[in-house]
């Protein structure tokens, strides 16, 4: 087992620093998710816990090593990758253990940890095929298989699921989940699909153009993002990000007044002078609900006489879609809510789920 600490990290190709300075605790055990849109710098600083590229300054320590020089067969990590990286050549049963063949672990104890590993993954009946032969989730459980016989202080996997189709992401995520639970062990995994990140992490680590946007529980990411990247990035729909004025007792947004004092966290010490504090306003679509279904409260307000600009329904959801303040803006409700397109609605929100973010910043109010 294994704790992971990066100080500092940072790394350059050529004169391009693509992570710029990354400090970040893993604890022993702890289920971390790299999260980020394309090019953030999750795959490099993946490689570099593993060693497969070296760091341009800072520390690594894997345990109590600083592991910056040492070899990554010597670091004692199994990957998971995106393309299963399988010998074509050899069986599933081959591919499982041929590290441990190389390892010269006694054979009895190969045959005990093929089988235990066979079982969970379901692979008893594919042992002597060849990885051809295999569907892409098949091959996915042979690669997780190789992985985990071994084994190793930590797991790292490189979006493994982005080859599968939907229905299968969705079940591998579960397995890997379970296998997670079972055994402990500290992974560090890659997507760049927020629903993997929130669904399996105990931390998400949000990353934007090589730095951390952001890390914390998935539920404190969520509902407490730190930034508006961070509120955009987590969550789907997208959060909604509303132009706003901020005066001294109230919000305004388009013709609607927020009473100021029941808004989450805003410790604003700043005096707002009369013409308010341009800010920039953010609502989820799950936190809008119907108002003839969902009771008022000193703790509500009701965006009332919106009207409805576009319906997409979804099955049990539908997403409506509504001018406020001059954007358009989204709402997710059940199918419990009929509207017709062009129709008025009173819509509620709870203010303590109202975030408002600097405008020039887009940090948190
Ligand atoms: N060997 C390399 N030489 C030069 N640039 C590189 C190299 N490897 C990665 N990069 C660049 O570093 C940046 C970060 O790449 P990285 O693969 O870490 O991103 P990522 O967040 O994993 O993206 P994706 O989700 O697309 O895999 C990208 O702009 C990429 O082009």
């Amino acid at each position: 087992m294994a704790a992971i600490e990066l100080k500092n990290i940072v790394k350059s190709f050529g004169d391009t620093a693509v992570v710029k300075g990354i400090d970040l605790n893993i604890e022993d055990g702890e289920f971390v998710v790299l999260v980020g849109p394309s090019g953030c710098g999750k795959s490099t600083t993946l490689r570099m816990i593993a060693g497969l590229e070296q760091a341009t300054s800072g520390d690594i320590v894997i345990g109590d090593r600083v592991v910056n020089d040492i070899e990554p067969q010597h670091r004692n990590i199994a990957m998971v990758f995106q393309n299963y990286a399988l010998y074509p050549h050899k069986s599933v049963k081959e591919n499982i253990i041929f590290a441990l063949r190389r390892q010269k672990v006694d054979n009895q104890d190969i045959e005990r940890r093929l089988t235990e590993v066979s079982e969970m993954l379901q692979l008893e009946a594919l042992l002597d095929r060849k990885p051809a032969d295999l569907s892409g989730g098949q091959r996915q459980r042979v690669a997780m298989g190789r992985a985990i016989i071994r084994e190793a202080d930590l797991f790292l996997f490189d979006e493994p699921l982005s080859n599968l189709d939907s229905k299968l992401r969705s079940h591998m995520r579960t397995e890997i989940g379970k296998i997670h639970n079972k055994f402990g062990r500290t992974s560090v995994y890659v997507t760049h699909d927020q629903v993997e990140a929130m669904t399996l992490a105990d931390k998400v680590v949000v990353l934007h153009d090589g730095y951390i946007a952001q890390a914390g529980t998935p539920m404190e990411v969520y509902l407490n993002p730190a930034n508006v990247f961070v509120a955009q990035f987590i969550g789907s729909p997208s959060m909604n990000i509303i132009e706003g004025r901020l005066f001294n007792d109230y919000l305004q947004v388009g013709n609607y007044r927020l009473p100021r004092q029941q808004l989450s966290n805003v410790a604003l010490q700043t005096t707002i002078n009369e013409q308010g504090l341009p800010v920039k306003v953010g609502i989820r679509p799950d936190f809008f609900n119907d108002s003839r279904l969902f009771p008022e409260t000193d703790n509500t307000f009701n965006f009332n006489q919106l009207q409805i600009d576009l319906i997409e329904p979804m099955g049990f959801d539908k997403e409506i879609l509504f001018n406020l303040a001059g954007g358009s803006v989204k709402a997710r409700l059940d199918l419990r809510s009929e509207f017709k397109r062009g129709e008025r609605v009173d819509l509620i929100v709870d203010l303590s789920r109202v975030l408002l973010f600097d405008n020039e910043t887009d940090l948190r109010l």
